[in-house]
């Protein structure tokens, strides 16, 4: 990565105002973050730059608030954690921008560290809007993005600011995206790819490239509802996108030009409530109830997937293969998580997994430290391994 400027060449931070970009969308339930592993991988670098005496202010978002204040999508709830995994107080500002956050900014010492709020609260952000990311820039001398699985997103937090400011990767951003060139740039074949979660809309379209690049392509989770649906059969209630019906029988046909083979669910574990526990029943993918929806994937499916796994010698995954937050609904992921770790373990696999939810899925099932990789990017990661080039990663280049 010898064409980024990185933290080493930022000069003495001692009273500087350290705009550092960090990706706090965390699994919550009740409130509580549920998985902190985003948090705990930017701590050294907070603590890295306070050390030296700059003043931290951290830039998130969270959610998908659509460019208006809402309460759920709120990063105040994050503050304990956070606070707690650095082992320093952390104070807050109620907005990024404007007022709030010039007053929680004039307020910090040398070494203090600023938590704003939710960056997508303006719609600014997300139109990567010239003069929202210049009101961003007012709070800081130079910028640090740490957001390497938002790096995907062309916002003005990720990306407008990196043109205004003296602009350096932070160490995670290095770090995954050495380890993926690592462990991804010639990967062993058969390789094997797992996409599933709920984000369908903004990952579909990812896969028609995705396809020429694995030889073995497992949907599932609410992605997969998607496909079946484009092939005709009835998902019931499930989550699926059926606008993108057109665009997922494009995808099926770009993997067999590619000569991909492409593995969908065959069986179902379906509920009619989205609650743990919820009564269930596994159907075939062609008899679901038009009242259920599907929560997680078979027990035949499981073992077809496991059967690929076995074939393959590299797998990257991204997306839960159900709803795996629910009991028993967590069946499938934890299975197939389980399988990949054994055969990593063993020496027969490379196994590279990303995602806020994924990697609190491979943590739920315990085994979150086998996999020879664990990236805190989903989508970036996915973006990444098309080939794509990443607007976060681009606009740090040659910058300084
Ligand atoms: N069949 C399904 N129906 C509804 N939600 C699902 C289903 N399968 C997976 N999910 C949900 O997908 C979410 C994770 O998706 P996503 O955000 O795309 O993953 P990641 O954060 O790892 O990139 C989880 O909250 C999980 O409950
Ligand atoms: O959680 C994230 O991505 P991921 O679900 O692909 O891991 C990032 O914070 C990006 O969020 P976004 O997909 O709402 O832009």
């Amino acid at each position: 990565m010898t064409d980024f400027r990185t933290l080493d060449d930022a000069g003495p931070l001692q009273g500087k105002r350290v705009l550092l970009r960090v990706d706090l969308n965390v699994p919550m339930e009740g409130g509580r973050v549920t998985d902190a592993t985003r948090i705990e991988r930017v701590v050294p670098t907070i603590r890295e730059i306070a050390d030296a005496g700059g003043r931290v202010i951290l830039l998130a978002h969270f959610g998908r608030p659509k460019g208006k204040p809402d309460p759920k999508d709120s990063l105040k709830p994050i503050l304990p954690t956070l606070s707690e995994k650095l082992a320093r107080p952390v104070a807050f500002g109620e907005d990024c921008v404007g007022e709030a956050a010039a007053k929680a900014v004039a307020a910090l010492n040398d070494g203090d560290v600023l938590l704003l709020e939710n960056t997508r609260y303006h719609a600014g952000e997300e139109k990567n809007d010239a003069e929202f990311a210049r009101a961003l820039a007012e709070n800081g001398d130079l910028y640090v993005n740490e957001a390497f699985s938002a790096a995907h997103r062309a916002h003005a937090s990720t990306e407008g600011l990196a043109r205004l400011l003296p602009a350096y990767a932070g160490r995670l951003m290095q770090a995954e995206l050495d380890a993926l060139t690592k462990g991804l740039e010639s990967p062993a074949r058969p390789v094997i790819a797992i996409v599933g979660g709920a984000k369908v809309s903004t990952k579909i379209d990812l896969l028609e490239n995705l396809v020429a690049k694995v030889d073995m392509l497992v949907i599932g989770g609410g992605m997969a509802n998607t496909f079946l649906h484009a092939q005709g059969k009835d998902v019931g209630k499930s989550l699926c996108e059926k606008d993108l019906a057109e665009t997922a029988q494009r995808i099926l046909t770009a993997a067999k030009e590619k000569n991909c083979t492409i593995i969908l669910p065959a069986d179902a574990l379906v509920a009619r409530e989205f609650k743990a526990n919820a009564e269930n029943e596994t159907v075939t993918v062609d008899a679901v109830p038009s009242d259920a929806m599907i929560l997680d994937v078979g027990a035949s499916s499981i073992a077809t997937i496991d059967g690929a796994i076995d074939e393959a010698r590299t797998l990257v995954w991204n997306g839960p293969l159900g709803a795996f937050e629910l009991t028993p609904f967590d069946t499938g992921t934890v299975a197939v998580a389980r399988h990949a770790a054994a055969r990593t373990k063993a020496g027969q696999l490379v196994s590279v997994a990303g995602g806020g939810d994924t990697v609190a899925a491979l943590n739920h099932a315990g085994v979150g430290e086998d996999f020879s990789y664990v990236s805190t990017a989903g989508g970036a990661f996915l973006e990444w391994l098309e080939g794509k080039e990443l607007p976060g990663v681009e606009a740090l280049r040659a910058k300084g």
